[in-house]
């Protein structure tokens, strides 16, 4: 992701806390009371722009979301597609995905979805790949039991280690696409690097997991 410096990010997320959750440490457990219901919650780590948690989230009205996504200067543009949609289901976080057990407890969780992962291709920054073990026992331990992640990525060294990471924790396979976009499923919602990459003609690789605890 591109990151073009914009020093008045901070001052428009702290205007909008009812789209960006202000503290969201308080809800830990307690996510429920954010959207006013207890429909089941998905999250996008590294959302980016959000283009695929708000029409996700358009297109199921019966299940929570939330987009998390570090950077403020890249939040702010999903900011806005959430004013203009005002959806109630869906929420944004502004905080990094390392600290996820600060902000929700076992259960809160049921659904990880995972797009287009940077993919931090040397082997010395590994640790900050989505899909590290680190990172799959964080989501387990937020996640409901059986919980899933689903994944997606145009990277195929990241495609490759992530089956891996996932077969070395013990998650079950459930599904698995080396060329998605020529699969026969039905009701993809699209990213936007997975638009701007298939149109390049790139191969979009694509799996779900399911822990077995
Ligand atoms: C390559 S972009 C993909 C964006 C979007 N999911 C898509 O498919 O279009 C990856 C995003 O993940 C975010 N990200 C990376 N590491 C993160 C972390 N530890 N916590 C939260 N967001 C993270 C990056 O800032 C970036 O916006």
């Amino acid at each position: 992701m591109r990151l073009r410096n914009k020093p008045w990010a901070k001052d428009k997320i702290e205007q909008h806390p009812q789209y960006i959750v202000a503290n969201p440490e308080m809800y830990k457990g307690k996510w429920h009371e954010v959207f006013g219901n207890k429909q089941p919650l998905h999250i996008e780590v590294g959302t980016g722009k959000g283009q695929f948690v708000t029409e996700m989230a358009r297109a199921n009205p019966g299940i929570n979301y939330m987009g998390i996504e570090l950077y403020d200067s890249v939040i702010v543009a999903a900011l806005d597609r959430l004013i203009e949609a005002d959806l109630p289901n869906l929420r944004l976080l502004n905080v990094n995905a390392a600290d996820l057990e600060k902000y929700f407890a076992k259960n809160d969780v049921d659904r990880v979805y995972l797009n287009f992962s940077d993919p931090w291709p040397k082997i010395r920054h590994e640790k900050r790949r989505l899909t590290y073990k680190d990172f799959l026992k964080l989501y387990e331990d937020i996640l409901v039991d059986q919980g899933e992640i689903h994944f997606k990525t145009d990277n195929q060294g990241l495609f490759e280690y992530s089956l891996m990471s996932f077969s070395d924790y013990g998650l079950l396979l459930k599904y698995v696409s080396l060329d998605f976009h020529k699969s026969d499923y039905q009701g993809n919602i699209m990213t936007e690097y997975e638009e701007k990459f298939s149109e390049k003609g790139n191969r979009i690789y694509r799996c779900e997991v399911k822990y077995q605890n």
